[in-house]
Order: C-alpha cells, then structure tokens, then sequence
C-alpha cells in the first residue's frame, strides 16, 4: 500500500480506514459506521476510534497561553496545525483564540486607526495572520478544514506586513530616549557610532565589521544605532546569526529567518525569496542591516545575502548599495563544518571571503560589562583577552608546529585581511 503522509488530510484518513475495514463496496461504506454514514473520512476514523484526542494539544496550549504573547501562541498553532495533525483544529481555535489574538486589538487600533475593534474583527485579523504564517511553509487554512476563512482583505489596509512590523518599531524608537544612549558611549562606541550613522546619512553603503570582545558594548551600539536610524524614520533589520542573540537586538531576528538562508547553503546559494516577496519589498526599502555574531556564520550565507541583494536592488555595489553592520568576535564561536578539519573551519570564516576585502573594521576594545575601577576586575579581563588572543601562551603546546600567532585573530592580520598559519583559535 501507498504511504500516505499525516499532513494529506482526508487522503491519509482514507488510507487508514482501507487498512481495517474489510470488503468496502464504496467510499460510502467505509465512511460508515454502525450504520451511521459520517461525512468525511476522519470523522468516519474518530467513530472507529481510530484517533487519539486533541488533549495533548490542549494541555499544550494552556501552558503556552500562560507565558506567551499573542505572536508566540500564533506561531505554536501554526505548528501544531502543520506538524501535529489535531483531530479538531476548530475546536482548538475557539478555545484558544482569545489568547491567540490578545495582542491584535492594539495591533488594529495602531495600525488600523479603529478605536474600538469588535471581538469578531480581532479574531478575524488573527486568522488572517495565522493564514499568513502557514503560507510561509506553502500552506493555508483550507488545508485544514473545518478552520473558518478570513472575511476581511487585512492585506488591502495592511500592505506588507513586515513593514508595518518596521514601522511599529519606528514608533516605538520615536518615543525612546536614545540621546541619553548616545551621551553614554565611549570613545571607541562613539567613533563606530559616528561613522556608521554617516554612511547612512550618506548613502555611501560601507560594510562595517565591528570588532570586539566580550561585553565591550556592540550589543549596546547596535541598539543605539537603530534606535536613531529608526527614529529618523528609517527601517533598519537587525538579525543575529543566533535566536539568543537575536533577542537581544530591538525588533530581532535570527539571520536565517529573515533572509530565508537555504540550510545547505552552497558557494553560488541565494537567499530563498522571490524578487517580487515581501521579504524583497522589505530589503529595497531598507537603509540599512545590523547582523551580530557573524564570526560563526559560513561565509556562504553571508555572500547569499550579498548576492541576492544585489540581485533584488538591481545594484552591483556589496549588499546592493546599503550600509551593513556585521559584527562579533573571532574568539567566540566560528562555522561549524560537519567533520570539518581545521583548515575547512578557517576556510569557511567570513574572512576568507571575498567580501573581507571591502569591509571597513570597527574595534571595540573597553570591557563594559566589568568594573574597571576595580583593578582586580581590569586585571581580569585583560588576562582573559590575552588568554583568547594567545591561547597557545596559557595552554600546553600538543605539538611544536603551534605557533604562537592566531588565526582569524592575529592584530599583524587585521591590517592585511589575511590569515596565518598557527592554532586554531578559542
Ligand atoms: N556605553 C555604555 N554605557 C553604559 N553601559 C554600557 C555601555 N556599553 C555597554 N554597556 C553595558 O555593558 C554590558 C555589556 O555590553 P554588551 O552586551 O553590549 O556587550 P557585547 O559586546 O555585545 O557582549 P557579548 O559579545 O558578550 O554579547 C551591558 O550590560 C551593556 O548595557
């Protein structure tokens, strides 16, 4: 017999029920039981009690709606839909809806200008938005019957929901202090502030990569720049390579999300969005990219998000002519490569790509997250950095080809763009 996936919907049921009902003459007869002719094949499979219960998913999402915001328990829904097979979807939805959609009634009346939107309007939205999301993954709500439709067109007064999304966040920086956060930069936070705001300002689309350690303020710069740029009324994407660290960003997303970064990415990969996405509409309209911990992202997905760029901008220039901010530290984390040996692992750092040679660094070098006042502390933390920088100093040597010089980190390296030989670094 044929396999049949869950997600098939009544093609699946109708498989099951053919595995345990003997000598059916119809499709009606194997929709019947105890002479009761059901209407569709799963109903016809819950009277055989062929399926389990929806209460797992229940339990599920009662626990979720007590700590997770309206977008969270969306997204937990659309996986259930999608992964999970619930036996009564509908009923799911009534029950859960009002958590569902606990934060659309703000969402309308900012987005909307409707000051007081009805039950049925919020719940309508929210299934507009649930439509949205399956849609992502080539899905909809009518592949999962008896789920209600949308009434309304949102996407008429809507437009391109990620850019409403942006422009909450432009709202939300309008009415931030982010002066205040500007007069508490230090020198080094101060002169990468200056420079990167002036690319922006300017158009000139420089590639910056702010280097620096841990704890010496690049979360801090990242969010301040934002704030500004987005109280200018700029739409700025902040993405982090992981979902750590993307929350930490204002408005962030992991990388791969966002540019949608095929898993297995290759040499000549694209992002996977067409020209005419919004994802695309997003990405023309935006001044400019902040993304974090770009030290443990293959160079591949950087130059994907490179090439497609140009690509949708219809622009030659790195990143179709708009400023970006990459930035983390070659001590932490880099690419894993599956089975990869150390050449293949330095090999797939962003410095060795071509785009290395076009990017402008930014150094961070005070430790912002210690005390320094405290000499102990200082003290620390320069022990640290040089531990990161020669590790070789503090450990013992497996073998006398080490050399003392790091990879990817080595300070006579930066100036070049190059990397030496040595051993790996932390
Ligand atoms: N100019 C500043 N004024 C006041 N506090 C700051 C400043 N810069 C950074 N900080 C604070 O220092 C701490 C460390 O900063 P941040 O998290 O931005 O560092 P980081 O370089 O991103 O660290 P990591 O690489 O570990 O993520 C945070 O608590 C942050 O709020």
């Amino acid at each position: 017999m044929y396999f049949v996936s869950p997600n098939c919907g009544e093609t699946f049921y109708l498989r099951l029920l053919l595995t345990v009902v003997r000598g059916p003459k119809s499709y009606e007869s194997l929709r019947t039981v105890n002479n009761v002719i059901h209407n569709t094949f799963k109903l016809a499979c819950v009277a055989r009690g062929l399926l389990e219960d929806d209460d797992e998913w229940v339990q599920c999402l009662e626990e979720a709606a007590i700590m997770k915001s309206g977008y969270q328990l969306r997204r937990l829904f659309c996986v259930i839909l999608t992964q999970c097979s619930p036996l009564q979807p509908l009923e799911l939805w009534k029950r859960f809806s009002i958590h569902i959609c606990d934060d659309l009634a703000h969402k309308i009346r900012t987005l909307f200008t409707l000051p007081n939107p009805t039950e049925g309007q919020i719940e309508d939205y929210g299934l507009y938005l649930l439509n949205q999301m399956l849609g992502e993954i080539g899905k909809s709500l009518y592949d999962f019957p008896p789920m209600p439709q949308p009434i309304e067109n949102w996407s008429t007064v809507v437009g391109n929901r990620l850019i409403i999304e942006h422009r909450l966040l432009q709202i939300q920086a309008q009415k931030a202090d982010t002066e205040t956060n500007i007069g508490r930069l230090n020198s080094g936070q101060r002169s990468a502030y200056d420079a990167i705001i002036c690319s922006v300002l300017e158009n000139k689309g420089t590639t910056f990569f702010l280097n620096g350690g841990a704890g010496t303020g690049k979360t801090f710069l990242y969010n301040t720049i934002a704030q500004k740029c987005r109280g200018l009324g700029h739409i700025v994407v902040t993405v982090a390579s992981s979902g750590i660290a993307s929350l930490l960003l204002e408005g962030g997303r992991t990388a791969h999300s966002t540019f949608s970064i095929p898993l297995d990415v290759l040499e000549n990969s694209i992002c996977g969005f067409t020209k005419q996405s919004i994802q695309a509409e997003l990405l023309r309209e935006t001044k400019m990219i902040i993304w974090d911990e770009v030290p443990m992202q293959h160079k591949y997905c950087v130059e994907a998000v490179d090439r497609t760029l140009r690509d949708i901008r219809d622009n030659p220039k790195p990143f179709g002519g708009m400023t970006i901010v990459l930035g983390g530290d070659f001590r932490q984390i880099l690419p894993v490569v599956p089975k990869g040996v150390r050449e293949e692992i330095v090999n797939a750092s962003l410095r060795r790509s071509d785009l290395w040679d076009d990017i402008r660094v930014l150094t961070l070098s005070l430790n912002m997250r210690l005390n320094t006042i405290d000499s102990r502390n200082a003290d620390f933390a320069n022990f640290l950095m040089e531990a990161l920088r020669v590790p070789s100093w503090y450990v013992v040597q497996r073998s006398s080809s080490w050399h003392h010089k790091t990879e990817l980190i080595n300070d006579d390296d930066w100036q070049r763009g190059g990397v030496n030989e040595g051993p790996p670094c932390i």
